[in-house]
């Protein structure tokens, strides 16, 4: 059976001592569950000091973005490397507001998987439609294809391992939570294209998150669909209580 995964991206908020009281509260209060793992998902600056502060907790500690490089002249980028030896766990890769904002491109959300892979950090790859692009009907050959260009060169255990957040762009920060029967139409697509390009028995082992607006009022009914195994979720993200909420909720 597939875990519920929940992870918060913070984005680029909060200061160390705010990322150090929310993790505090966090550690303290969130549900020792089989069937639940909370992620936080912070800016480089903090991750040193979150991944000592979650030592021998549940609490995972993952990064925003990474070059797909090991070192050199990448002047102001961070390693796999670097992340790994950290203690980081996992990496958001593909987020859409790189793609939008930093020129992200499937070619490079697809190396930066390989190199997580090949570094031992597990990748949350990120995909997801405009609102253009859905009312033009193109939501699931996009999706469909951003996730094959994800996955292209892993092999079928590294799949089976990686995690895949369907967000759709125009409910991010927007307040407009995609219904959940339209969320999980597209996560069950993409479960069928995993499944495509490798095996039923790997497809199924997929996590496949929801991320826009999620919120506490809204996560069980997310969950409770058929093919959304967790969250990836910004704003409501930023409170630990919210954030304990929603990682509750996937117990
Ligand atoms: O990474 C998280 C997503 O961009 C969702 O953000 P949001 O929950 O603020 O809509």
């Amino acid at each position: 059976m597939r875990k519920n995964v929940i992870a918060g991206n913070w984005k680029m908020n909060k200061v160390m001592s705010e990322a150090t009281d929310f993790v505090g509260e966090v550690v303290k209060k969130a549900p020792q569950s089989e069937q639940t793992e909370a992620i936080v998902c912070a800016p480089f600056p903090f991750l040193a000091s979150l991944v000592e502060q979650t030592k021998n907790t549940p609490v995972k500690i993952a990064a925003q973005n990474m070059h797909f490089e090991e070192s050199g002249a990448f002047t102001g980028e961070v390693s796999p490397v670097m992340l790994k030896d950290l203690g980081v766990t996992h990496v958001v890769l593909g987020h859409s507001e790189r793609r939008e904002l930093f020129a992200e491109t499937d070619e490079s959300v697809n190396k930066k998987t390989q190199a997580a892979f090949k570094h031992g950090l597990t990748p949350i790859v990120c995909v997801g439609e405009t609102l253009d692009q859905r009312e033009a009907n193109e939501t699931m050959n996009l999706v469909g294809n951003q996730v094959k260009a994800a996955l292209e060169g892993l092999s079928e255990e590294q799949v089976a391992q990686t995690i895949i957040a369907y967000e759709p762009i125009w409910a991010i920060g927007t307040g407009k939570t995609a219904t959940s029967e339209q969320a999980n139409e597209v996560c069950t697509h993409i479960r069928n294209v995993v499944k495509e390009v490798t095996s039923e028995a790997t497809a199924e082992k997929v996590v496949l998150q929801y991320g826009g607006s999620v919120k506490p009022a809204n996560i069980s009914e997310l969950l409770a669909q058929s093919d959304i195994d967790g969250a990836l979720v910004g704003g409501a993200s930023l409170e630990a209580d919210s954030f304990l909420q929603l990682v509750e909720a996937g117990k």
